[in-house]
């Protein structure tokens, strides 16, 4: 027995690498339903996914659309989410909502490395996923070898549940190899029911004993049957379908063709049987059974006409609108169809809803319950890729930090902080996820920015020793200025910063202008002889003289700048470069090309080891120069088929000299200049 609830509200999410037909299979999935008249397609603009104006302009999608629909008297919920890279966060937060996925791919051997990370955290997650091979009527399909392919980057083993007929290249229909009954395709229509062509039944059996045996890996007693050649019933053949399926033990594989109706009625069928219900997922996540009305926020939204909206899944009970939580009143509860929300009275055990004015609830909390947040939640992906921005209109800064804020609340994958220049640094996945976030502070929010690339924060430090006098002297005339000081400037170790020492004695520097003594030179060092902050210095006051009536606080930090402007040149000041640890992970037949990169960018490979629980990946570590890293992923994933990723830290500062290091101190002056 399987612990689904077939009567309850289900939820799939479809997953998979970028256009590999998600959007379109959602779209067949909903017209196989009756749920639309009419079958849109993605280069007509006319699909349910992909509403907002950001994905329609890129035919893409660039944020997750649901739509519900009833399929053999079954409610279901729908969750197509992006394939690209760049917008995984939504895909992730996603798939921790949903009872089952169903994993698009083409049905190319080359692609199949593509599919290896949304698989990997399928597993981790233990999410009962199904594999869904599209496009097949495309010409030169190669079935077999991708699912070789596709089987060396799954750690579940896939299962065929169904082999291709073909006439020819193409391929017209397929046997059940459950049920053992032939279909062909008829476009628009559901498949007919045909004879198993002759020459296909040797192959047919052959599969069908293949399919067995991988299931008896999980029953003896049906490993006690293949033993005895006994058929086994069709019966215990699908409960042990739906049974593998719910504790992600196996993987079953269907392939179709989403703009040509093919195979969607097959697929739809397999989810009806053998998707768990949300008792069983809510088990999965954790969740008790026992308790009050409880739902987990998966995805947040500020829409405009219905303010914040937190699409949950509800994991218990029932909610109404209006409903008092907590965390506050629900202010409209609705689903949606794409992009457009369709108000509710209620959502129960089971339901896709989307809560509104919820403000104090963020993406991966639980709202109702004495449960705060769902355990295991993904971690926000770290940030790849970065823009410096600033509005255009001066005096909007602090309305660009407002929506900012609202747009990193929607997906955690996105993140502002301020640079050591003041800058603000949207930070993200990608060229094309910034790109999608500035679009919507504009659509959404009416602010338009403008971008460049982040300064890189050089330092300065100093290789030699010296001492050095500085006097500030005006007495002609009225009030007069008088600060006088001698300093020695020494380097210090790197990682020491700035160290001030006090060595006056005797009060010939008195003790209240010893700070300013102390500011004038912090000061100072905020931009060195290159233009960028010193570090790693000392600087001791040694001596000094005053004047009764003319010394102030202001003379004295004065004295300390013409002191540190004379003495800095002397002391072989050099430019540090920020240097970054990075890991930079790939399947290993890109190990080199990614040894190649890190060496292109004046990089050091410090190793590469296997990736740990990545079976066929390396990870390669590196040093790498802060200056090379702003295309480093743009490089990487046309490199890697997109797959390829890293993480960084700063690890050190590390003198540059030469070409490069007068390259960057140009480029400083000349911004100074311009500022
Ligand atoms: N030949 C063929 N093309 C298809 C099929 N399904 C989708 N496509 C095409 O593949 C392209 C991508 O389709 P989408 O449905 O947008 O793919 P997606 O996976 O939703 O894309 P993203 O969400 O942006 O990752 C479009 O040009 C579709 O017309 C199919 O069954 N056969």
């Amino acid at each position: 027995m399987t612990s689904k609830s077939p009567s309850l509200p289900r939820a799939c999410a479809l997953v998979g690498p970028f256009a590999s037909g998600k959007t379109s299979l959602l779209e067949a999935m909903l017209f196989a339903c009756g749920a639309i008249g009419r079958q849109g397609r993605i280069k007509d603009g006319t699909t349910i996914g992909d509403a907002s104006p950001e994905a329609r302009a890129r035919l893409m999608s660039v944020e997750p659309n649901m739509a519900s629909a009833d399929y053999l008297g079954e409610k279901w919920t729908f969750i197509d989410c992006p394939g690209s890279v760049e917008f995984q966060q939504d895909s992730y937060n996603a798939l921790m909502a949903v009872d089952v996925a169903v994993v698009v791919c083409e049905p190319d051997p080359a692609r199949a490395v593509m599919v290896a990370p949304v698989l990997k955290f399928l597993d981790q997650h233990k999410i009962p996923h199904l594999l869904f091979v599209n496009k097949i009527d495309t010409a030169g399909t190669r079935l077999k070898e991708t699912l070789e392919a596709l089987q060396a980057v799954s750690d579940r083993p896939l299962i065929m549940r169904e082999i291709p007929i073909r006439e020819g290249d193409a391929v017209t229909g397929y046997i059940d190899l459950v049920s053992e009954r032939a279909y062909k395709y008829r476009p628009g229509q559901t498949s007919a029911v045909i004879k198993i062509p002759d020459a296909l039944k040797g192959e047919e059996s052959a599969a069908r004993q293949e399919m067995l045996e991988h299931l008896a890996d999980f029953d003896d007693h049906l490993m006690e049957e293949l033993l005895e050649d006994i058929q086994p019933p069709a019966d215990e053949i699908y409960d042990d379908l739906g049974k593998d399926l719910t504790g992600d033990l196996i993987v079953p594989v269907f392939f179709g063709s989403a703009e040509n109706d093919g195979g969607i009625h097959r697929l739809l069928k397999a989810l009806r049987h053998d998707a768990p219900g949300p008792k069983a997922t809510a088990a999965r996540l954790g969740i008790k059974a026992e308790g009050g009305p409880l739902a987990g926020v998966f995805k947040t939204v500020h829409a405009a006409h219905t303010g914040k909206l937190s699409f949950s899944r509800v994991w218990r009970g029932e909610f109404a609108d209006n409903q008092s939580l907590d965390v506050g009143r629900i202010g409209g509860l609705y689903v949606m169809t794409g992009g457009t929300p369709t108000k509710v009275a209620k959502a129960g055990l089971g339901d896709v809803c989307a809560f509104g004015r919820l403000d104090g609830v963020a993406t991966g909390a639980l709202i109702g319950g004495a449960e705060a947040a769902m355990a295991a939640w993904p971690e926000p992906l770290s940030p790849l890729f970065a823009f410096a921005l600033a509005a255009e209109k001066k005096g909007d800064d602090v309305k660009l930090t407002g929506a900012i804020a609202k747009l990193a609340e929607e997906d955690p994958s996105l993140s502002l902080d301020h640079g050591e220049f003041g800058e603000q640094i949207l930070r993200g996945q990608g060229e094309i996820h910034l790109q999608v976030a500035i679009d919507r502070l504009k659509s959404r929010f009416n602010m338009a920015v403008v971008t460049k690339k982040p300064t890189v924060p050089y330092k300065e430090t100093i290789r030699k020793s010296t001492s050095v006098h500085g006097r500030h002297k005006k007495q002609s005339g009225g009030h007069g200025q008088f600060g006088d000081i001698h300093i020695d400037i020494a380097p210090l170790p790197r990682g020491s910063g700035f160290h001030f020492v006090d060595k006056i004695v005797g009060g010939v520097v008195p003790r209240q202008y010893i700070p300013s003594v102390e500011e004038g030179v912090a000061e100072f060092l905020h931009q060195g002889p290159f233009g960028f902050p010193v570090v790693d210095l000392q600087v001791t006051l040694t001596s000094g003289s005053y004047h009764a009536v003319d010394s102030s606080d202001m003379a004295f930090k004065t004295a300390a700048r013409i002191a540190m402007s004379e003495g800095m040149p002397q002391c072989d000041p050099v430019l540090l470069e920020p240097v970054l640890a990075v890991e930079i992970s790939v399947p290993s037949d890109f190990t080199a090309k990614a040894q190649r990169i890190v060496s292109g960018r004046r990089g050091q490979i410090l190793g590469y080891d296997a990736k740990e629980g990545w079976q066929g990946w390396d990870a390669v570590s590196a040093y790498l120069p802060q200056a090379e890293m702003d295309d480093l992923i743009v490089e990487l994933r046309s490199l890697t088929m997109g797959v390829g990723t890293f993480s960084w830290t700063f690890d050190h500062l590390q003198e540059i000299s030469g070409r490069v290091a007068d390259k960057v101190v140009e480029a400083r002056k000349e911004a100074l200049a311009n500022a």
